[in-house]
């Protein structure tokens, strides 16, 4: 049992408080000139992976209050529970198991008595096969053509991660094997994918854990229907659509065979489920021992986090940074900045894998957190970034940590460009510790030739406090297996920060009432009378819209 107490009454956390007001007032430039040895104090190596958190508002000292703070809230003792199936899940009764989709050590795991590794196995063995056959174009389409496009229909969980991971491991993509994504419910997503397709090449994966949620449904039936009207006869939805799912009734009732269907489990949380099945399309389109590479990247991770003293782990290390910032500095945000293109997509993936994890206020106790909890997580590649809303993070009046990742070779290594890349991730975080002062504004100037009353005039907006944390993450290469361990520290550090914060991490209750009153209103559109039930707002929006459509 957890000690299930709000984090605000742990006795660490009184500590943090009284030590956040000295260390506040202090500049990460000065704890670098204090310790030659911070960058070694305060860096942990992973295999290919370096995360150097030096560049923090921290010291020895608030590094140990804060480990203390995660023994007081339980945490080693979470992390085993997570591990060994208990249903940790409380408000779903549910265990949150996704680290049995890639245990390779295939150590028995075990859910209410039962083994579930052999049941992970076979739908293992059941996408190698099928992704094999896809790929070498055994597979044939209704008129014996190979497979050129994948498109896979699922939203959240169901679409989120697949298109990250294929983004960022395109360059392990296979040429003539595209895979596409729709998730809105908004036509224009299916119409526009459709739109140079071939039905007699193409292959429809539905992605839904429940074959319930209403965009996916409804993007699944226009594209069978856009199907038929080429291949007309009903049965060749069999060579076109598969289905991913935990529901096996409700995917026979939409017409797919069961023979197509791979399945998962409700111990599978929709947001860490890209380990599952739902990685159908991933093992499709970076061929599935790439994708048990990434299996395995996760899978050392996990070995990491269960195994590695806390002051040592990574996932521990990052979690508790954020609480730092999130509870004492009042930051709002955290953004994550990969200076890496193909990983376009990996803030947005943990948008969703962080905010749907950690956006609760009500505590485990049942009653409502006095504190904050999970915070916003945004962010674009660099260097895009840089020349957008950088600015802020430099000079803006919040304080928002960010975390840099970027790898040392890159798959496409054109002119020095890559040079460029990494001297920006390289410059940023320096750029941010240090800031700039008024002193060096003033001398910069006078350089430049600038008369002193010119000088007065613009100095002070010149300046940058610096002060501003940030992680570094260098990797060697993204690679599968490098890809596997960084999606698993991430998810690892919002399962530290939900035990901190003494909440339900694997639900998603917050997300139920605007799809209850979606169903409410979906009726009402469906004639051209004026609504009068809802508020005036409501009721005003619907009728302007009846008039207009
Ligand atoms: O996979 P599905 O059952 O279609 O669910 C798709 C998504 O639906 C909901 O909105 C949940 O909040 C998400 O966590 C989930 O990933």
């Amino acid at each position: 049992m957890l000690p299930n107490v709000p984090f605000d009454q742990l006795p660490s956390y009184k500590k943090l408080k009284s030590h956040y007001k000295t260390l506040s007032q202090k500049h990460i430039k000065a704890l670098f000139e204090e310790d030659p040895e911070r960058s070694k104090k305060f860096s942990i190596r992973f295999g290919d992976i370096l995360v150097d958190y030096s560049k923090n508002r921290i010291t020895s000292r608030t590094r140990s209050y804060l480990i203390q703070l995660a023994e007081e809230a339980g945490l080693s003792g979470a992390i085993e529970q997570m591990f060994k199936g208990e249903k940790i899940n409380a408000t779903e009764a549910r265990a949150v198991l996704h680290t049995a989709l890639r245990n390779r050590s295939n150590e028995p795991v075990l859910v209410d008595g039962k083994d579930v590794m052999p049941d992970v196995n076979e739908v293992l063995a059941k996408m190698k096969e099928f992704s094999g056959k896809v790929r070498s174009g055994s597979w044939k389409g209704y008129s014996g053509k190979e497979i050129t496009d994948i498109v896979n229909i699922g939203i959240g969980g169901s679409d989120l991660g697949p298109v990250m991971v294929t983004e960022a491991l395109k360059a392990y993509g296979k040429d003539g094997l595209s895979v596409h994504f729709v998730s809105n419910v908004d036509g224009t997503h299916i119409a526009e994918t459709v739109k140079l397709l071939n039905p007699e090449t193409t292959l429809f994966m539905i992605a839904s854990k429940t074959f319930t949620t209403q965009e996916t449904m409804a993007n699944a039936h226009s594209a069978r229907s856009w199907f038929l009207e080429k291949a007309v006869d009903q049965k060749f939805v069999k060579k076109h659509f598969v289905a991913i799912s935990t529901n096996q009734p409700e995917v026979e009732k939409f017409g797919i065979d069961p023979d197509n269907m791979f399945g998962f489990w409700d111990w599978v949380g929709g947001r860490y489920s890209l380990w599952s099945a739902i990685g159908l399309s991933i093992a499709c389109s970076i061929g599935f021992q790439n994708f048990e590479q990434l299996l395995s990247g996760a899978h050392e991770m996990d070995k990491h986090f269960r195994t590695t003293k806390l002051d040592r782990n990574i996932p521990v290390i990052l979690g508790l940074l954020g609480v730092w910032y999130n509870d004492f500095f009042d930051a709002q945000t955290q953004a994550i900045l990969p200076y890496d293109q193909y990983m376009h997509r990996f803030a947005a993936y943990f948008q969703q894998g962080d905010m749907e994890s950690n956006g609760k206020s009500m505590g485990r106790n049942g009653k409502p957190v006095n504190y904050q909890t999970g915070p916003v997580i945004w962010g674009e590649p660099g260097t895009n970034g840089q020349h957008a809303f950088y600015q802020l993070i430099h000079q803006g009046t919040k304080l928002i940590p960010c975390d840099f990742i970027a790898p040392a070779i890159s798959h496409n290594p054109i002119g020095d460009h890559h040079k460029m890349l990494l001297s920006n991730f390289f410059a940023q975080t320096e750029a941010l510790m240090n800031g700039k002062s008024d002193e060096d504004v003033r001398a910069e100037l006078k350089t430049s030739g600038k008369k002193p009353e010119e000088i007065d005039a613009i100095a002070p907006f010149k300046i940058f406090s610096g002060n501003r944390p940030t992680n570094s993450i260098l990797v060697k290469k993204i690679t599968p297996k490098v890809l596997g361990s960084l999606i698993a520290m991430y998810e690892h550090k919002i399962f530290v920060q939900g035990v901190i914060w003494n909440i339900y991490s694997f639900d998603q209750w917050g997300v139920e009432l605007g799809k209850q009153l979606a169903n409410k209103i979906y009726p009402e559109l469906q004639n051209d009378w004026p609504v009068n039930n809802h508020d005036s707002s409501t009721n005003g929006l619907i009728n302007q819209y009846k008039r207009w459509r």
